[in-house]
């Protein structure tokens, strides 16, 4: 068959890769009877999405490897630290993704191609958040 006649459609292209950390936390804005008011622990996943409208060569939006600062970022400042004694805001899944999209948006977007979407954070098997970027 011939390959090279299928169309190909208009469109934008989207990545995601996924990180991850361990974590203790508290929400001390909860009431103290609540369980997430105690102390406990994450194993956090971390997903970031980007999107272009077109591919730098050899067809990527941005070489996944090029998201390696993100990493080291997460694993040099948050892994393994309580983040309500370390971020300057209650450390729930929401807020996390919202941080965690500045951070990339100041620090790692102007270096790479392909625009940020969203940050989604996950803290169990069945809870998730995710921050929508929204007028860059
Ligand atoms: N909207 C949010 N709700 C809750 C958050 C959050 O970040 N955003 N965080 C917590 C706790 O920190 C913790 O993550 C508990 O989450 P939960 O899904 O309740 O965890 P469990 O594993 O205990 O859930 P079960 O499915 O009931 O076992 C709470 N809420
Ligand atoms: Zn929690």
């Amino acid at each position: 068959m011939d390959f090279t006649s299928v169309p190909l459609p208009l469109g934008v292209f989207t990545i995601g890769k996924k990180f991850g950390f361990e974590a203790g936390h508290r929400l001390p804005g909860l009431p103290p009877e609540h369980k997430c008011a105690r102390q406990h622990g994450h194993s956090y996943e971390v997903e970031v999405v980007l999107t272009a409208p077109s591919l730098q060569e050899p067809g990527f939006i941005t070489d996944f490897d090029a998201l390696a600062p993100f990493k080291k970022f997460l694993d040099s400042e948050l892994d393994h630290h309580n983040l309500h004694e370390i971020l300057p805001f209650e450390p729930t899944s929401e807020r996390l993704a919202q941080f965690l999209a500045g951070w990339f948006i100041q620090n790692l977007q102007p270096t790479i191609s392909g625009r940020l979407v969203s940050v989604l954070v996950r803290e169990t098997g069945s809870s998730w958040a995710r921050f929508d970027v929204e007028g860059q």
